[in-house]
């Protein structure tokens, strides 16, 4: 009835989105829209915007100037409180610092996010999730006692147990060795399709690009190109 520009099936829609630091201007007027349970991948070199878009996309970051709306939420007028409690149990990200609390053990840091988000359970399922990533054996040690890899599979854990209808993956297999990394990506698609969740992924791995519905690719602060694997 609607067609494909049917408005509640886009989950992110970034219109002329823009982003300056100081004198630089790191995205120059991106436009993407992203429907609800898509793959994405998005490519590019070094420093073209890849991660800053990502930021933006996900409300870690504020636009310099461009409209965002990302599961119907209008991120124009949110503060940074507002930001928080639009991503909370609805959007889960995993960076490339992974970005993990180092007072708090493996099940902790996943845990937390599920009694904020008001999760029955929330010990309980993060066991079940860091089991699925392969660290139910590490359950109770700090970051600083994991291995990068370790420490990223507790990051994507975190973002996937709430199970979320959007996840960021910013580099998700950069840590991970080649049976690992498979593994994990098995893992975030079987996720996706789940909870028909949009997944949105920053890599520099073709392999998984072309696993995803739609690769983009960026260029010094814009999208130069997009295709269909
Ligand atoms: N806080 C900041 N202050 C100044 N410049 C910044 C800041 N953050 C990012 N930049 C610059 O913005 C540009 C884009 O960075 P971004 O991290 O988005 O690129 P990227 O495509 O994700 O790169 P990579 O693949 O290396 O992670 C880079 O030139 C970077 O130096």
């Amino acid at each position: 009835m609607h067609g494909s520009s049917d408005p509640t099936d886009i989950a992110i829609a970034a219109r002329h989105v823009t982003l300056s630091l100081g004198q630089t201007e790191i995205l120059k007027g991106v436009d993407l829209s992203i429907r609800q349970g898509e793959s994405l991948a998005i490519l590019g070199p070094s420093g073209s915007g890849k991660s800053s878009l990502m930021a933006i996309l996900s409300g870690l970051e504020r636009a310099s100037g461009g409209d965002v709306r990302v599961a119907g939420i209008d991120y124009g007028p949110l503060d940074e409180d507002g930001l928080a409690r639009a991503r909370r149990g609805r959007i889960g990200i995993v960076l490339q610092s992974f970005h993990l609390l180092p007072t708090m053990t493996a099940i902790e840091n996943v845990a937390i996010p599920l009694e904020l988000a008001g999760r029955s359970d929330p010990f309980a399922r993060a066991a079940a999730e860091l089991e699925a990533v392969g660290l139910g054996h590490r359950l109770h040690h700090y970051p600083t006692q994991l291995s990068g890899g370790e420490q990223q599979r507790v990051a994507i854990a975190r973002a996937v147990a709430p199970g979320p209808d959007i996840l960021f993956a910013d580099e998700p297999t950069g840590n991970l060795d080649g049976g690992t990394s498979d593994a994990i990506i098995d893992l975030l698609f079987a996720r996706q399709a789940a909870n028909a969740a949009t997944l949105v992924i920053i890599t520099h791995d073709s392999a998984l690009a072309e696993r995803c519905d739609r690769i983009v690719e960026m260029r010094d602060g814009l999208i130069v190109a997009e295709r269909r694997p």
